[in-house]
């Protein structure tokens, strides 16, 4: 199929697209969006599509309506499917070979199915993303800030296809060829990487795969971006940034896939990393933090991050709100208790200064702990045990991405983990000298500096001063090396 067959589609299904623009191959992997330069000038609108055409979960079911043998009992589990899964089993289906033949061509989305990248032929081994890497290219992530979503990640597609995979031999009884994990992969890729968030109905947002929208690739620089309308998903060009050369010269159309993705994001969902020349030295790393305890960690209620930013001056700054539950302990008017119900279910609460919230997790815990706790002079304390806590995080991180047992000296140019790496090892290098800075800073203030020389006096003493002051110390597990601010 061609993109010409495209523009038949297109027009048959209400997409316009604007004589300005077209669908070719990019230097980027696969098709990408081009000014068309034949034209007089570029429009605002570049492309409009319908709502009816998007790949949503709900436009997926109503087309298995019409599909009662096939995709209709696909859709059908015992749980609740996840919109995305259902546009996956959607993608999965119609991709997949009976035999020599798939069903794209009979697919009311036939020619827009027939364009997209195949990442087991894409040949180069930049723009393939981590999820088809096999295990030794996998393991060279480790250290950095992919290893642990693409883990989990793995481990989700994998129960995902193997209950799938029951229910498509249910549904497909006389195929012989079974559904292999490679073609659901390749449909979750698909999705993920062209999937857009929209607002359904003023109040929930809907996942969308918009066809032919998808086909713009992400630019640093984008000079377009979409909108979307009652009825339909605009693509309009971003004025300020397209200048009148760009333009005539039949330059790409690239729009943002989210100003705050960092590399290891943008790897991992879309198999690529910016170019040397595209990359600004801005970035964004997550990194999990496990330390805590599962108790803690079932109060956070959610995996807890350390989420980190360098602007493009350099300039650094970090956010965790789990560094609050970990900086306290019962000494300082935080607990978390325990209990067994008569149905031998555990029930996990957290104390703040003497008030149990039941029940309450995550961010709103983290909130208590600050306002109740980090009052007085303890609020310079506190604000300085989590700069030593993330000090000794980050000194772990580094040293995790120095200890790879991978070679680097035998790095394909290409191979995108080594400059991930070497990203993630400069974010690392300057958050340490940032909290060197700011350790400093907060060693020094009269706050911390009384706290200090009350944790110095003779036990009776300090217990006076203790009392004063409404804190204790600290028996927080993982506050070692900081005992003389408990
Ligand atoms: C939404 S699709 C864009 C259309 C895609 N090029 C195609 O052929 O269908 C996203 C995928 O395009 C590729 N891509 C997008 N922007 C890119 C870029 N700046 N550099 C390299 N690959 C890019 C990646 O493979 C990514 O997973």
């Amino acid at each position: 199929m061609s993109t010409e067959q495209l523009s038949t589609w297109a027009n048959l299904h209400s997409i316009l697209i604007s004589d300005s623009v077209q669908v070719k191959a990019t230097e980027h992997a696969g098709l990408g969006l081009f000014y068309n330069c034949s034209s007089e000038k570029a429009p605002e609108r570049l492309l409009e599509v319908p709502r009816t055409i998007l790949l949503t979960a709900s436009n997926v079911r109503t087309l298995a309506l019409s599909q009662k043998d096939t995709l209709l009992p696909l859709l059908e589990s015992e749980r609740l499917l996840a919109a995305r899964e259902v546009v996956v089993r959607f993608f999965t289906l119609v991709l997949h070979k009976f035999g020599e033949e798939t069903r794209v061509p009979q697919s009311f989305y036939g020619p827009y199915l027939a364009l997209l990248p195949d990442p087991w032929t894409a040949g180069s081994k930049a723009g393939v993303p981590p999820m088809f890497w096999d295990e030794e290219r996998c393991a060279r992530a480790i250290g950095t800030s992919l290893y642990a979503p693409l883990r989990a990640k793995q481990r989700k597609l994998r129960a995902e296809f193997e209950e799938l995979s029951q229910r498509w031999q249910a549904v497909f009884v006389h195929e012989t060829e079974t559904l292999a994990y490679e073609e659901y992969i390749r449909a979750d890729w698909l999705v993920s990487s062209r999937v857009i968030e929209l607002p359904s109905d003023g109040v929930e947002w809907e996942l969308a795969v918009v066809p032919i929208l998808d086909f713009a690739n992400h630019g640093s620089q984008p000079n377009a971006r979409y909108e979307n309308t009652d009825d339909s998903v605009e693509l309009v060009c971003a004025e300020s940034e397209v200048s009148g050369s760009d333009y005539r010269d039949g330059a790409e159309i690239v729009i943002s896939y989210g100003p705050d993705k960092g590399s290891s994001e943008l790897l991992f969902t879309y198999g690529f990393l910016l170019t040397p020349a595209e990359y600004s030295g801005e970035e964004h790393v997550k990194m999990p933090v496990s330390s805590g305890g599962s108790a803690l960690q079932y109060i956070y209620g959610r995996v807890p991050l350390v989420e980190i930013h360098v602007d493009a001056e350099g300039s650094i700054s970090w956010e965790c709100e789990y560094l609050w539950l970990l900086c306290v302990g019962p000494d300082d008017g935080f607990e978390v208790s325990v209990s067994v119900t008569h149905d031998s279910s555990e029930e996990i609460d957290a104390t703040v200064a003497g008030e149990t919230l039941v029940g309450v997790r995550g961010n709103e815990v983290a909130t208590a702990i600050r306002s109740r706790l980090a009052v007085g002079k303890m609020a310079a304390v506190l604000m300085l045990r989590r700069v030593l806590l993330l000090e000794q995080l980050t000194t772990g991180w580094l040293d995790a991405l120095g200890e790879s047992e991978w070679d680097y000296s035998e790095t394909p140019e290409d191979e995108p983990i080594a400059t991930l790496r070497q990203r993630e090892e400069r974010v690392f290098t300057l958050l340490l000298d940032e909290l060197e800075e700011r350790k400093q800073h907060l060693a020094e203030t009269p706050d911390v500096l009384d706290f200090l020389a009350q944790q110095q006096q003779p036990p009776e003493e300090k217990s006076m001063g203790a009392e004063e002051s409404g804190v204790t110390g600290n028996e927080g597990e993982d506050n070692e090396g900081e005992d003389e601010l408990r």
